[in-house]
Formats: C-alpha cells, structure tokens, sequence
C-alpha cells in the first residue's frame, strides 16, 4: 500500500475524514446546487479525495474538462485542501468577525513553473505576498493600470478595433452574405495587439515575427497548466521527472532574449515625447534613485509576461462566452442593438465615452462572467495562517480552491440560475469587483485581479463594435439554440470550438 493511500485508510479507519465530513455537513453545507454540494468545505487529508472531489465536480457541472481540474488537483500531496463553494466565506473584508480571511488567503502556492516564468517568483502573479510583492502591485495598479495610464492609450484600441471591424467587413464583402468569420480568432488577436502595443509599442505577430511569439506564449501558458510531478514531490525536482523543467527551462530563456532585445532598444532610444508604455514607465523607476519602487531589470522582464498572460486570455475568452450567449438569445441580441441605436445612433461608431451610458450591455457581460467566470477556480490561493471561517478552521498552509463557477450558478443565489437573463442584475447592487461574493470572476481581496478596469472596459467595447456594426446569423442554418457551449481547456476556459458566426448586414451609414 502507497504512503498515500496508507493515512487515507488511516483517516478513514480513525474516523477524522468522517467527522469533519459531518460536521462539516450538519453546520457548514454550502449553498451549492444539490449534485455539488456534498460540502461546503471540505477536509482532505490526503489528495486522493481532493482529486475524486474535482472529477466528480466536473462530471456534474460540465465547466471544463478533466485536465482542467488535475491541474487544481496537483497540490495535492498538501495536507489539506479546502474546497470553498460558499457566497460570504471568501475574503471577507469587511472586518466581521471570523469571516475577514483576505489576509490569510493572499498566498499562491508556489509551483516550479512559478519559479521558471516568473524569474523565481518575483513578479505578480506568482509572487508569495510580502513587501516586494506589495510594492509590486502597487506599482502596477497606481502606475500601469490606473485610469489615467488605460486612458491614455485609448488611441491604440480604437485603431485596433477599426482594424477588426474593416477585416470583417472584407471578409463578407469579398465572399458574399456567407462569409462565415470566426470571431474567437479576432477577438483574441485584438486582445494580443492591443496589450503588446500597451507594453511595448509594437505588435508582434507570429508570421513576421522570428521567434513565433503568440506560439511562445502559447507555450508558457500550456507549460504553467500542466501537472509537473515535482511539485508533488519536490525531493525529486532535481531528476526532472516528467521532463517539464528541461522544456521550461528552454521556453524561458528564449523569452528572456526576447524581453533583453526589447530592454536594450528602448534604453538605446531616448524619444522623451512619446506616450509612454508599459516597458518605458517601469525602465523610469529602475532607473531613479527617487522612485519608491524597488524595482530591476529581472522584475521589469517579470511584470511583462505577467501582463502578457494576464491580459490576454480572460478578455478573449469573456468576450468569446458573451458573443456566444447573444447569438443564442436573439431577444437579448436585439435589445442590445437597440440601446446602441438609441445611445450612439447608427451614424457614428462606438466610443469609449459611450460605455457609462450603455446600461443594458454591462448587464450582459456582467451576466456572461456569472454563467462563464474563465477561471472557474480562480488561482490557488494558499493560507499563510490559520484562521476560522464560518466556525470552522483554516490551518496554514492549506490550499483554497474557491469554485466561483459553482457560486455563480447557485439557486440559492440566483434565480433560474442557468438562464442567461441580464435582466436579473436591474435594480440590483450585485457587482464584481470582490465584495459580493455571489459573482466573483475576478477573485476578492488582495490577490484579486489587478486588471479589472482595462479587462472590463475591452470586453464592452469588443461586444459593443461588434454588435452595433453588424447583424449577425450562425453557419450553416443553425439555430440559436444549437450553438454548441461546450468549454475546452486551457489555463482559461474558452470555448472548446472556436464562435463561428455570418456577418449579414452591415448597419452603419458611414
Ligand atoms: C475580463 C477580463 C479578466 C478577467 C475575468 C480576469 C480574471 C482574473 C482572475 C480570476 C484572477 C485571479 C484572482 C484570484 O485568484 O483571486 C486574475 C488575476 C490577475 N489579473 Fe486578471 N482578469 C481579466 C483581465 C485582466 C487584464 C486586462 C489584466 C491586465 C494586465 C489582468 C491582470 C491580472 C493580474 C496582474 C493578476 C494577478 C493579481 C495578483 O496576483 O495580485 N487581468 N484575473
């Protein structure tokens, strides 16, 4: 018998996993939908059940596949794990009573692709909490992706998104009413050029770029979600047993070239008019004796692929799910199309200035991150103490897992939860920037999304361009609802077939 299943059947045979089973059931059972919710939290003290807990997650909830969740799963040689499926017990920060747990959840564990792609975690993502990665944060939510720097880059998404739109509407004028486009390819290429030229001026594209760098990054993301057996058993890292370092090690220094190429040019051109970018902004505190940001070459290279994993992927991918859902839900589609009539007319395109005014469509992509949160566990966030929640303790260093996907569709929080009605959120306070825990696609609390701002505002303006320039019908006579939803996998949950949709009419007049 492996040391493994040894203490589960010592567990099970003492009556520990038991007891915290039912205690746990008598006075913590989550408000999860009935096939989930077998516990609100749940003790495990060996990974065996936590895997068996995620499989039997996936089964039933169909939010990813497998990998998905062995990918959460592969901590599990930590004592424990706990499996958050409950609105209010997450990074309460209002101070009341035991449920004030941001503090003690602010951890990620630290995994060896962490140590690889993130220069021995010194970046954000990653980084363990404490003052470097404060003051790291700090300077990446007050200097990078403050309002005022988003803002002035306002330039580079209107060109991109007139560059997405001109593209579709070639596309259909050179093959007829039936060009079929395939919208999860656009979008994730707006995303792409818009946040490199946010970085560093420039677009790079796989076909005349050298190094292939959309295919680069492709790669850190697979490497990141794969289960590395060394980090099950760190005692053996150094044997590289499934042979995951040996490949990092070569995707990382291929990047880190890359990142110097970029350093080195923009420390040989000083054009002090410009707009400053990403790379210019963080160089500036390097090079200042005065800034109150510790930072040096290897942390500049470090917040690049941070904001290039970052920014990518969660705003193609909720863009991708809120497409999907309006060509599912004509009535929403339409409704949608109408407050865009009403708002910006049909002479003009779209503006940033116009989002505040554009009610109807935050509902939409609000409710789209309910039904589609595109990291359904969020990252692992780790206890660095022990602390109670809900009467129950959190030891340190236990891994958390909080299921935002199973929260989000919850019917004691929600009504007909797995309807896509944006109407739902009229009149309602709910938000999703972290403090309420019903809908939580951006994580709470310190560790949460240091983006919301800049991911929020593209995922409105790409729906918005796209839905006021063009009436659009799926392939192929499909009807709305047979649009398929399955999700696929990848460190964030897209759809598992790339959003096929025929661009039908143009509807400007201009
Ligand atoms: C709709 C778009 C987006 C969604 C849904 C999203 C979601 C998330 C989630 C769920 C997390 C993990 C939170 C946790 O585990 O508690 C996260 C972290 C993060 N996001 Fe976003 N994100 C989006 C866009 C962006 C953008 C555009 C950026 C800008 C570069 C960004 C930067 C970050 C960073 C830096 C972190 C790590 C924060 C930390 O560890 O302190 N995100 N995001």
């Amino acid at each position: 018998m492996s040391q493994n299943s040894c203490s589960l059947a010592f567990v099970e045979q003492s009556g520990v996993l038991q007891v915290v089973r039912s205690r746990t059931l008598q006075l913590h059972l989550g408000p999860g939908r009935p096939e989930t919710r077998g516990v609100g939290w749940q003790e495990v003290r060996d990974g065996r059940p936590e895997v068996l807990r995620l499989r039997q997650l996936r089964d039933c909830d169909k939010c990813g596949d497998g990998e998905r969740f062995d990918n959460a799963a592969r901590f599990s040689d930590r004592e424990r794990c706990y499996f958050v499926e409950m609105c209010g017990s997450f990074g309460d920060r209002s101070n009341a009573g035991d449920n004030n747990n941001d503090s003690g959840f602010s951890l990620w564990p630290p995994l060896l692709a962490s140590k690889h792609f993130s220069y021995g975690q010194q970046a954000l993502i990653f980084g363990p909490y404490g003052p470097h990665w404060r003051n790291m944060r700090k300077m990446c939510t007050s200097e990078l992706l403050c309002s005022q720097k988003i803002s002035s880059f306002k330039s580079i998404r209107k060109e991109e998104l007139d560059l997405l739109i001109e593209s579709v509407k070639q596309q259909a004028a050179a093959s007829g009413d039936h060009h079929v486009v395939n919208l999860s390819g656009k979008v994730k290429s707006f995303t792409v050029d818009v946040i490199c030229r946010m970085l560093f001026r420039r677009k790079y594209v796989d076909e005349i770029d050298e190094i292939g760098f959309q295919s680069l990054l492709r790669e850190v993301l697979i490497w990141v979600g794969t289960p590395n057996i060394a980090d099950y058993i760190p005692q053996i890292a150094f044997l590289d047993p499934n042979g995951l370092i040996k490949h990092m090690k070569a995707i990382s220094k291929v990047l880190d070239e890359f990142f110097e190429k970029i350093i080195e040019e923009r420390l040989q051109s000083k054009d002090e008019n410009r707009i400053k970018d990403f790379v210019d902004v963080m160089l500036g505190f390097m090079e200042s004796e005065q800034s109150e940001y510790r930072i040096q070459r290897h942390h500049v290279k470090a917040i690049m692929l941070d904001m290039l994993a970052a920014a990518i992927d969660p705003v193609a991918a909720t863009t991708e799910w809120a497409l999907s859902q309006l060509l599912r839900h004509p009535r929403v589609m339409k409704k949608l199309q109408k407050e865009l009539e009403s708002v910006v007319g049909l002479d003009r395109i779209v503006e940033e200035s116009d989002m505040d005014n554009l009610e109807y469509l935050e509902l939409v992509v609000k409710e789209t991150m309910r039904l589609h949160p595109v990291a359904p566990l969020l990252a692992p966030h780790e206890s660095m103490e022990d602390c109670t929640v809900n009467g129950f303790h959190i030891p340190n260093k236990s891994l958390i897992l909080v299921n935002v996907f199973t929260i989000g569709r919850d019917p004691s929080a929600w009504n007909d939860p797995d309807e896509f009605y944006p109407e739902r959120f009229v009149g309602s306070s709910i938000d999703f920037r972290g403090r309420d825990f019903q809908l939580l696609p951006f994580g709470s609390g310190r560790r949460a999304c240091a983006g919301i701002q800049m991911g929020f505002l593209e995922v409105r303006l790409l729906v918005a361009q796209l839905v006021h320039c063009f009436d659009w019908e799926l392939p192929d006579g499909m009807l709305p609802n047979e649009l398929d939803m399955t999700e696929g996998f990848s460190q964030v949950i897209f759809r598992a077939n790339p959003l096929q949709a025929i661009p039908t009419k143009y509807r400007l007049i201009i």
